[in-house]
């Protein structure tokens, strides 16, 4: 199928993604303080990627979004759009309706007076009088959007009249209809029940890859982020603190920011003893760890072992090799068990999929999957 971002364009168009630098933004509180929610801000999004910003509550990825949409000016830095310059060293230069951008809200944020072709046709009206595509035209791109997202037999629906999935292709049509290259989404699934959010979420992925829009997606859920991106950004604090592919994010994060934020982790401080090619031997409280690391780290760091990286058996009947410890705490989580086990004098959080391994008090041996932690550098 052809992708509806193309439905004005010509299909043989290089297309050039979105690209920040050096964004910086300076709010003002109601007491009149400075607050700032961006710093040195750099970003490249290829044509045709799925980028996630992901971080906690307050770290800037809306106000990066918003930046990029037009709906915030930022004090300091550039930002190019499919190609176009839209702020130029803090000057904007696109006004919010001329970027080729659409957005996609949180749960959507559908007109429920109006029906699937008003809704989907509403960007299509609002812009200045003179610069409104005439009516037959607006009918026609709805009609030809409706049929790409395969839902023109819904047209004259009301929105209350939509399932979850059928609402975000109504969503994705209306930020497609002027003929965008790249939608913005703003937490589109956090209000929606986990089950269905699951299929959404597949459902989203789908397209974006069929119809090749480039797609920038704010979301301060980690599973959302490994799941949906090319490309994962981790913001902290207004800055970008790592940049990579899920595989890069989870499984090699290079700051305790990120090796907190993403999965589940034990974080054992450590004293680098040797680096050799891509492994380092740390002196840590078990003792001395050989694991995968990233080169030049040191002199201090981090042994990041996931919870689901390690084994338990109870100390009486154990066969393997391991260190002592004692169950502190036993949680039923339903595909598996979380434990918090003392060893020496450490807690280790372990998830395992048997519940029988003795709760507060129990006796147990316990180790890690060497291969599968990581040394992460110390600090951040
Ligand atoms: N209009 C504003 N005026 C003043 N401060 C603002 C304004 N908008 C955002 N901020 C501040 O900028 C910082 C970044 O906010 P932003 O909304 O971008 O974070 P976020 O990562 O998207 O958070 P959340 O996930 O809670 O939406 C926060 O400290 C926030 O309080």
């Amino acid at each position: 199928m052809q992708a509806p971002d193309l439905l004005h364009r010509n299909p043989g168009t290089v297309q050039a993604g979105v690209r920040v630098s050096g964004l910086h933004m300076v709010f003002r509180d109601a007491k009149h303080a400075e607050v700032t929610a961006l710093q040195e801000v750099d970003l490249e999004v290829p044509a045709g990627q799925f980028c996630v910003l992901l971080g906690p509550s307050g770290c800037g990825k809306t106000t990066l979004l918003r930046c990029i949409a037009g709906l915030e000016s930022p004090t300091a830095g550039t930002i190019l759009v499919d190609g176009q310059t839209a702020v130029l060293d803090g000057r904007v230069v696109l006004e919010t309706q001329n970027r080729p951008v659409g957005m996609v809200f949180q749960s959507y944020a559908l007109w429920p007076h109006m029906n699937v072709a008003q809704n989907v046709a509403y960007p299509l009206t609002t812009g200045p009088r003179g610069a409104r595509p005439a009516k037959a035209e607006v009918q026609r791109r709805v009609a030809e959007v409706l049929e790409k997202t395969r839902i023109a037999h819904l047209a004259e629906r009301r929105i209350g009249q939509l399932s979850g999935g059928q609402q975000q292709r109504v969503a994705l049509a209306r930020a497609l209809v002027a003929g965008n290259s790249v939608v913005l989404f703003d937490e589109p699934l956090s209000n929606i029940d986990a089950k269905i959010r699951e299929n959404l979420r597949a459902e989203l992925k789908a397209m974006q890859e069929e119809w090749g829009f480039t797609a920038i997606y704010v979301t301060h859920d980690q599973v959302e982020a490994l799941d949906l991106a090319d490309q994962i950004v981790v913001l902290d604090h207004g800055r970008i603190v790592q940049t990579g592919t899920p595989q890069d994010i989870y499984f090699r994060p290079m700051s305790r920011h990120v090796a907190d934020f993403v999965g589940t982790s034990n974080l054992i401080a450590g004293t680098v003893l040797s680096q050799a090619a891509d492994r380092v031997g740390l002196q840590t409280a078990l003792g001395r760890v050989d694991v995968p690391g990233p080169p030049g780290i040191g002199p201090t760091a981090l042994l990041m072992t996931r919870a689901n990286d390690w084994w338990l058996q109870p100390q009486d009947t154990s066969a393997r090799d391991g260190w002592k410890g004692v169950v502190k705490a036993r949680h039923l989580l339903g595909a598996y068990t979380e434990y918090l086990v003392e060893v020496g004098e450490l807690t280790v959080r372990i998830w395992d999929r048997y519940h029988e391994w003795g709760g507060p008090g129990a006796g147990v041996v316990t180790g890690f999957d060497a291969d599968a932690a990581w040394v992460v550098p110390d600090g951040g």
